[in-house]
């Protein structure tokens, strides 16, 4: 029988990802499982409002740079009650830490507002904090290869860039200069990346395939493969080449590093942040990001780490000493979100209005199995309604006389921001 998936039904689903906070640790109250492949890495997370408990579907950034350059000073100010061990020695991190964070998103509060819900829940990132690379990972050297692979896993790299002078502060190389630095770090991927290319062509040249689809796999992976090591023997990323889909989906499952989006992490001094783009560091990084088509932030990794510290109430007195008015945590999180080609969709309702995280360019019944697999089964219609129309209106009832909302099929595109009621069969 159909049912009208209304607010009342959503909200009471709870079939995303649940945490309970025990007296001794988090638990994951689902079987789904997003983080526990990586068996011993920690799970922390931050919660930007204070009633959620539930996490909707995340992706994962890994955080990624030189030994000592302040990945785990940002991790632990990004993920409160970050316990990651950061210290003034290079390879403190071993073991990768996960953290689980809420995107800062004002709408969510409006909508819960407008429909008077219970509970606010937002959409989430997972962060991994990674340990140092240094020159010759790829061959073993440092950490090696075990920590490529953890970077393997994630799905985008924040690489994090020491910008700031410190002569207490131990730098790996002895001094300041992020082009060596991103040069030495990219050139690692790079070589990871040809060794892993190297032994698949090695595998494609047995030339298992029987049937004529196969045999057609095969040969755009090797086209792909190709493509892919000309660039990368030029110093250039996997991301760079152009591929067919049917290429870039043949190797897929390679999980190449170059391949991955990258934000630079520009990591300032406490005395720099208000004016970052006078120091010539910053805007060596700044060249060099654009150069690489990849994002940008910059931050002091102390500061955000003092301020995680201090209660909300003293925050901004600090910050305003430092002469800046918020926070950069906000922006590397929304940055990383939007890298990640993510998008918001919301349902709303009394229970709860939710945040849930959708790769661009899904359809309805896609997003739909976001909140559960029997939802995109059972799809018939989603009733959509865009932000900003909800807003004017106030309800989906007054949305619905007006007009504005609409019944969309299995082909519809989710629109960042649209509120939505589904409409399946179970
Ligand atoms: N913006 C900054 N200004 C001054 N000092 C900083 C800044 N960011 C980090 N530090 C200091 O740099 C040192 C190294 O930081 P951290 O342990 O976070 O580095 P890491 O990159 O995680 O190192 P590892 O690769 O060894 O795990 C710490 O003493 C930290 O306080
Ligand atoms: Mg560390």
């Amino acid at each position: 029988m159909a049912k009208l998936a209304s607010h009342h039904l959503i909200p009471a689903l709870g079939f995303s990802l649940t945490l309970r906070r025990t007296s001794s640790s988090l638990q994951w109250q689902q079987n789904f499982n997003t983080v526990t492949h990586f068996g011993v890495w920690k799970q922390q997370r931050r919660s930007l409002s204070s009633s959620p408990t539930k996490i909707s579907m995340s992706l994962k950034a890994g955080i990624v740079g030189l030994p000592n350059v302040g990945k785990s000073t940002l991790f632990n100010a990004v993920v409160e009650n970050g316990k990651a061990q950061a210290a003034n020695f290079p390879f403190c991190t071993i073991e990768p830490n996960v953290g689980i964070v809420a995107v800062p998103d004002p709408r969510l509060q409006v909508l819960s507002d407008l429909c008077k819900s219970q509970r606010s829940v937002p959409a989430s990132i997972e962060f991994v904090d990674i340990a140092g690379l240094v020159k010759g990972a790829s061959q073993g050297e440092g950490l090696g290869n075990k920590f490529l692979s953890h970077i393997r896993q994630v799905d985008s790299i924040l690489q994090v860039v020491r910008c700031f002078e410190d002569r207490d502060v131990v730098h790996v190389s002895g001094k300041v200069d992020p082009k060596s630095d991103i040069d030495v770090i990219n050139l690692e991927l790079v070589f990871s990346d040809l060794d892993q290319i190297e032994k698949r062509m090695d595998k494609l040249k047995k030339g298992k395939a029987k049937d004529s689809s196969s045999k057609m796999k095969e040969e755009a992976e090797r086209s792909a493969l190709e493509k892919i090591q000309t660039a990368l023997m030029d110093g250039k990323p996997a991301r760079s080449v152009a591929l067919t889909d049917f290429e870039t989906d043949s190797i897929q499952q390679l999980c190449l590093l170059t391949m991955k989006p990258v934000i630079y992490v520009a990591n300032v001094a406490e005395s720099e942040l208000a004016e970052p783009s006078s120091n010539p560091h910053v805007q060596e990084v700044m060249k060099l990001a654009s150069e690489l088509q990849s994002g940008l932030v910059t931050i002091s990794a102390q500061v955000e780490s003092e301020l995680s510290e201090l209660p909300s109430e003293e925050r901004t007195e600090f910050l305003n000493s430092l002469g800046v008015t918020e926070s950069g945590l906000g922006n590397l999180i929304r940055a990383t979100y939007s890298l990640l080609g993510l998008r918001t969709y919301f349902t709303s309702g009394e229970k709860e209005t939710k945040a849930w995280t959708i790769q661009s360019g899904m359809t309805a019944p896609q997003a739909a199995g976001v909140i559960h697999s029997d939802f995109e089964k059972g799809f018939i219609r989603a009733e959509t309604v865009a932000y900003d129309d909800f807003v004017a209106c106030g309800s989906f009832a007054s949305a619905r006389d007006k007009g504005l909302l609409r019944s969309e099929g299995k082909d519809y595109i989710v629109k960042e921001g649209d509120v939505m009621l589904f409409r399946f069969n179970v």
